[in-house]
């Protein structure tokens, strides 16, 4: 009897690991065969450990971009995964009707918000189409361009503060300035300003108030590692104990925005509903108003996910286009002497004011062609934008994908496809946006993704270009810039894709320029 139980418990430790490692291959195999007819490097077609290794490198969006190359424009990314870069397969994938649309995968559970700690259903990440459209529907109407226009002040008052610290720490010093940062601080502070009527100061102070973007930074380099393999994020970024220690201290972000929220509140209990303490009406004024409209119809959470989404949805990405459309202008002289002139003639003509304005800038046509190559050639997001194939299966730039196969278009790896942009798609041309017919035009503006496509896409594109449009002319007009470079001329900064392809180490000396409506002579 002892040595038929010794046999029995000894042939259980044999069989429990063989039958796991059997299900194992079994589901290896029939995940590799799923989709064996789509090419792809031989080590993303078993695991998605190769798709992690390319985000932890930092250069996902040029490897993307290699595989598309080297294989065509489907290219199997992992087990599951197929990538696209097929500019033609964007309304299909993204959807631009309700009907079309293709569900958000796994890959944003990551990316969910946890403003106090546990994740929280946002109208970024939420996968849950009927949460997003409950979240989404009552405030889409405050980030359209027209309402946007009477956002103007909000933006005017922070651009004065950039260019007084910019004058004083910098143009007159001639210190060099890290002017990377800068207009990244410039963006946060604005989104502060248009959200709640206060920056969260780092223009005033010079530097990362306590640390709010480094600590977001070092947010997006965990769980943009998690999103490969969104199995592992339950384990790493988001088991029990990380969301204990998140919730005895809120990310400072998230805090802001809480500690605003919860002010306004109170001034408004104190004196009546109508009282929202704000001269202009902030994004928060609006927000609350809605809650309120909406009488118990929107999630209670609502308010602390919209006023937070504005900034880690708003921040970074802003700063990251005006950082491209500089460094950019500076690498390229050529481009910058055209769009300085361009701004000149149009205040010569008195067009344009020393704190430029959406109306005086919106139709000039070299600084928008600089605007959309740079949302083109450095697109802020950096990955695939995934989403699921629906139970029947779809074909895709001519390949097979069978139901609830996940694809993702890279932005990046779409705005290099040459058919459709040119053989110089790997360059800073703003000139690819005047000199082609109108149709080719309307053809590329409808093959790019900065902002996304169809019903998920960016919510805040008006917000952003009000910004760009405004802070690249006056900031143009006021002061001249020289990139500094390092002493074997290289190029100064460094680029990590962590979903934001954030660059870092952009070094200029500014000098101040002439007056408004004078001409500058000097270029
Ligand atoms: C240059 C600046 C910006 C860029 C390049 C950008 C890009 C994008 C992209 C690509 C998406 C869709 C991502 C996906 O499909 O996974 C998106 C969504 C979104 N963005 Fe932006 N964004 C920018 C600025 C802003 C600003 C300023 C705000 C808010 C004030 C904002 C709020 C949002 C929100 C709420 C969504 C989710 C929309 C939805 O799912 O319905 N963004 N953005």
């Amino acid at each position: 009897m002892a040595v038929l139980n010794m046999l029995t418990a000894e042939s259980a430790f044999l069989v429990i690991p063989s039958l796991v490692l059997l299900i194992l291959i079994t589901q290896t195999l029939t995940s590799w065969t799923r989709l064996r007819h789509i090419p792809g490097p031989h080590t993303a077609k078993f695991s998605n450990l190769a798709r992690f290794l390319w985000v932890k490198s930092n250069r996902a969006h040029e490897i993307h971009t290699q595989l598309h190359r080297k294989y065509g424009p489907v290219v199997r990314f992992g087990p599951n995964m197929v990538a696209v870069a097929d500019p033609a397969e964007i309304g299909h994938i993204y959807g631009f009707g309700k009907t079309g649309a293709w569900r958000k995968s796994d890959f944003y559970r990551a990316l969910l918000m946890k403003p106090t700690g546990k994740p929280m259903p946002g109208i970024f990440a939420t996968q849950d189409e009927t949460i997003h459209k409950a979240l989404k529907r009552p405030i889409s109407g405050a980030y359209s361009m027209s309402t946007l226009v009477s956002f103007e002040p909000y933006v005017d008052a922070t651009m004065r503060v950039f260019c007084d610290q910019l004058q004083t720490r910098f143009a007159e010093t001639k210190a060099v300035a890290d002017f990377g940062m800068w207009l990244q601080m410039f963006a946060f502070d604005v989104i502060g300003q248009l959200t709640f009527s206060k920056r969260l100061g780092f223009l005033e102070r010079g530097e990362d108030v306590d640390n709010v973007m480094a600590r977001l930074w070092g947010m997006f380099r965990q769980t943009s590692l998690a999103s490969q393999m969104p199995w592992i994020d339950p384990l790493w970024t988001n088991n029990p104990l990380k969301r204990w220690m998140r919730s005895k201290g809120t990310s400072p972000g998230a805090a802001f925005a809480m500690e605003r929220i919860a002010e306004r509140r109170a001034l408004m209990a104190q004196s009546g509903k109508d009282d929202w303490g704000v001269k202009e009406r902030d994004f928060l004024s609006r927000f609350l108003e809605i809650e309120a409209k909406e009488n118990g119809g929107v999630p209670p959470y609502a308010v602390s996910v919209w006023a937070s989404s504005n900034i880690t949805a708003g921040s970074d990405t802003t700063g990251i286009l005006l950082r491209t459309i500089f460094y950019n202008l500076l690498q390229h002289p050529q481009t910058m002497d055209k769009l300085v002139a361009e701004l000149n003639t149009a205040a010569e003509k008195g067009e344009l004011d020393e704190l430029a304005s959406w109306k005086q800038t919106r139709e000039l046509p070299y600084l928008a062609a600089c605007i959309t190559e740079a949302g083109r050639l450095h697109p802020p997001f950096g990955l695939p934008y995934e989403r699921v194939v629906p139970p029947e299966g779809a074909t895709v730039s001519g390949t097979w994908l069978p139901g609830g196969t996940i694809v993702g278009m890279s932005a990046w790896a779409t705005h290099r496809h040459r058919p459709l942009f040119g053989d110089d798609c790997d360059d800073w041309v703003p000139e690819r946006w005047l000199r082609c017919s109108p149709e080719h035009r309307r053809k590329m503006e409808n093959g790019l993704l900065t902002f996304g496509a169809g019903h998920r896409s960016c919510l805040g594109k008006h917000v952003a270009y009000l910004e760009v449009y405004k802070v690249v002319p006056t900031l143009l007009r006021k002061f001249k810039f020289e990139l500094v470079r390092d002493a074997h001329h290289a190029p100064t900064w460094t680029v990590e894709n962590r979903w934001f392809i954030m660059q870092h180490g952009f070094f200029v000396r500014l000098s101040p320029k002439l007056a408004s409506g004078d001409v500058d002579h000097t270029r």
